[in-house]
């Protein structure tokens, strides 16, 4: 015990004339002693967070950093540098101090103890331009105009009643889609492309529905493709012209007479267009949307949403590929619940274990995000006892967290059974730290409710539909490439061949 304290106690104790008082000194005692044991700890803890010292990590060079010695592969080059220094590391890229966190413990501690703190992104100029100065929902900094358009995109367009109304449209881009591999029969096909493009147009459909048809939407849809492959600013001029196209079609649409009936549906069948142009037109002060709002909003997620679900398609393809045991064992499911005399159907994926387990399997080795995308500290603080100063750009390792021996047994290999024999009920919504691969806390993938519909669907219709081989003379290969999305180097090719037993059941797209 303290001196001090010792001293009050015992001239408490000598000064009591009773048992009485005798108990009171020897309740103040402890009262003192407990209010002096806190204290301490404050003082301790205080001083502790003065001298946190910056995480260990490469030296670089003056101005430039780390820069010339990065691998272009981030999420391997950074995979090397935690097997080295640790699961916090410092890297210098450019001026910029960017923090990695590569271990679950590290990452419950930015993703979800001190989320708030790690909730604004770091806005690279490009995105900057593309998200009409990050007044999207990916981009925008933490704060009241990001939760307002959160809360618009999860309320309009992803809540349970609206995804359920809007099946209809999933069901024909993914029956379109069978109908044009049947169309290809024998010959090698891009899967990724099919994919992509079964998910752009999902995703532009949920949008703003029929306003284009035909050949205006095909003449769309290549215009987007085409824009994937120019520079930044060309390709912002080419959204930014598709979209205007678009409310103006609509606005067009809305003042004929004969699309009365296009303003008086019900909630649930309005497209995401019509929803916002509605909210503009009220001018609603709790949701101040503009048409500059509306706009980085398809940008969110077209570009969001089409590339990362077709990929996870496309790995998913390549690995059952690999393993022709676990794609017959994902099929024997499917032909057991749809039967091969039956299209796949959206209700039927809840009745298909074995490929929710594929699909998650895929999202452990091949997430698409595999550093996330990129946060900001936004006051200094401590993680794992070291400083994290304000404005350090966050990054956090799901591709080696997910891939880490400590945490998963046999991490290389693809066993998507490891999902169905768990004790752990895995899900995507980033409560175990070890399975991220939409993220966690208040930044986690707002899309989520889509891709968990749309890419086992169309994974389903893919290998219920047709038999797959690689194409004469070709090898399989698993090499990726770090870019906006974890994508595959080589695009898959794989030849297709009909499985079902009523060659109608490939016409059927309505
Ligand atoms: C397999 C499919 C997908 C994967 C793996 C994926 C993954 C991710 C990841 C890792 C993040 C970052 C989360 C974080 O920082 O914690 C993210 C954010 C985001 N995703 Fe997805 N995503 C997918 C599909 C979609 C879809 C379909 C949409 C939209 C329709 C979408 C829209 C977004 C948006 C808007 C954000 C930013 C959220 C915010 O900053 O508040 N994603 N996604």
């Amino acid at each position: 015990m303290n001196s001090k304290l010792k001293v009050i106690y015992l001239w408490c104790w000598e000064q009591s004339k009773d048992d009485y008082t005798k108990a009171a000194a020897l309740i103040v005692s402890i009262v003192l002693i407990a209010m002096h044991i806190t204290w301490w700890k404050l003082i301790k803890r205080n001083s502790r967070k003065e001298k946190a010292s910056l995480p260990p990590g490469p030296w670089g060079l003056p101005l430039i950093g780390y820069l010339p010695f990065l691998d272009p592969e981030l999420h391997r080059c950074f995979a090397q540098l935690s097997l080295k220094y640790g699961p916090i590391v410092k890297v210098y890229l450019g001026s910029k101090l960017c923090i990695i966190f590569s271990s679950p413990d590290v990452a419950k501690e930015v993703l979800k103890e001190q989320d708030v703190n790690f909730a604004d992104r770091d806005i690279p100029a490009a995105a900057f331009v593309s998200a009409y100065g990050a007044v999207d929902i990916a981009f925008a900094p933490y704060g009241e105009h990001w939760r307002m358009m959160r809360k618009v995109c999860v309320r309009e367009l992803l809540s349970y009643g609206r995804l359920e109304a809007l099946y209809g449209l999933r069901r024909r881009e993914v029956r379109d889609m069978v109908q044009s591999v049947y169309t290809k029969i024998g010959s090698p096909i891009d899967i990724g492309e099919y994919a992509f493009l079964a998910m752009f147009n999902v995703i532009t459909s949920m949008m703003w529905g029929n306003t284009l048809d035909g050949e205006e939407r095909r003449r769309v849809t290549s215009k987007f493709r085409e824009g994937k492959e120019r520079r930044m600013k060309e390709v912002v001029k080419y959204f930014d012209q598709i979209f205007d196209f678009v409310i103006n079609e609509r606005r067009k649409m809305e003042t004929q007479e004969e699309d009365e009936a296009l303003k008086s549906k019900d909630k649930e069948n309005k497209d995401f267009l019509q929803v916002l142009l509605q909210l503009i037109d009220q001018g609603d002060q709790k949701t101040p949307i503009a048409i500059t709002h509306l706009k980085a909003l398809f940008v969110n997620m077209t570009v969001g949403g089409t590339k990362t679900t077709s990929t996870t398609v496309e790995w998913a393809m390549t690995e059952l590929l690999k393993q022709p045991d676990i794609m017959q064992k994902a099929r024997e499911e499917l032909d057991q619940v749809v039967g091969l005399n039956n299209v796949v159907e959206e209700n039927h994926l809840s009745k298909l274990p074995y490929l929710d387990a594929v699909v998650k399997e895929v999202l452990r080795l091949h997430p698409v995000g595999p550093l996330l995308i990129p946060r900001r500290a936004r006051e200094s603080c401590n993680v794992g006892g070291y400083l994290i100063p304000k404005g350090a750009v966050i990054f956090v390792n799901t591709w080696t967290i997910q891939r880490d021996s400590k945490y998963w047994t046999d991490p290389l290999e693809f066993r998507p059974e490891r999902f169905l024999y768990s004790n752990v009920t895995w899900d995507y919504n980033g409560n175990d730290v070890r399975y991220l691969p939409f993220g966690s806390g208040r930044r986690i993938c707002v899309g989520i409710p889509i891709a968990e519909k749309v890419a086992p669907y169309l994974l389903a219709s893919l290998l219920h539909s047709f038999d797959w081989k690689l194409p004469e003379g070709t090898k399989l290969d698993l090499s990726d490439q770090f870019g906006f999305e974890l994508k595959k180097k080589i695009p898959l090719f794989a030849v297709p061949t009909p499985r079902l037993v009523d060659s109608t059941l490939y016409n059927q797209t309505r």
